[in-house]
């Protein structure tokens, strides 16, 4: 059988190094990619710098352009925080867990002509776990559902994308939202006034 060989990155600046190596090619390996990612054991200490938590919903902070290749981000959610059903624009998605829990749910695509949204299974995502989702496997939901604790997502797309379409659960109906970041190398991004729609979901 063959077996993909992992190379265990000691430290969240091996991780990156590692991942830009692997992504020179343009043939990248999803299995590749994911082991590696889950081989890094979370240190807060290496990525407390860029998890910045907002009260009210989850924030996506950029950590890494990986060369026009990838985006690498870490995602922060606040106890209850979650993302709306979407999709991730044709990009591959890798998530890896860097603090607490995340529960996924997956499901179809909506159906053409009723609409309907129809769950396929659901998950929770422990600590140094690295999932993988591209637009073939249908759509997810993420949330912290935990009460007491919040949660760290590691993050990578590839290709980077700035616009994905999220999905209305009860109606089927779909929106394309911007994707904005909340911090950028560890720096707050200017505010931006609010137009009232197609923002972050
Ligand atoms: N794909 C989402 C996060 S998640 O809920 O998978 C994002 O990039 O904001
Ligand atoms: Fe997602």
């Amino acid at each position: 059988m063959e077996q993909t060989e992992v190379m265990k990155p000691e430290t969240l600046d091996d991780l990156i190094k590692v991942l830009h190596k692997m992504f020179e090619s343009d043939n990248i390996n999803v299995e590749e990619v994911q082991n590696i990612m889950e081989a890094y054991d979370s240190n807060p200490q290496e990525w407390m710098e860029f998890a910045k938590f907002d009260q009210f919903r989850y924030t996506r902070n950029l950590v890494d352009e990986g060369n026009g290749k990838f985006n690498l981000m870490i995602l922060c959610w606040g106890e209850g925080h979650g993302s709306s059903i979407h999709d991730h624009t044709d990009s591959h998605c890798f998530m890896k867990l860097l603090q607490g829990q995340l529960k996924e749910t997956l499901f179809e695509w909506p159906d053409k002509k009723t609409c309907n949204m129809v769950q396929k299974s659901q998950r929770i995502l422990q600590t140094n776990q690295c999932a993988y989702i591209n637009d073939s496997f249908g759509l997810h939901r993420v949330e912290n559902a935990s009460h007491t604790e919040c949660s760290a997502s590691l993050h990578l797309y590839s290709p980077p994308f700035k616009t994905c379409q999220t999905f209305d659960q009860r109606t089927g109906h779909k929106n394309t939202v911007k994707m904005t970041f909340w911090s950028k190398f560890g720096e707050r991004t200017p505010f931006l006034r609010w137009n009232g729609k197609n923002n972050m979901f």
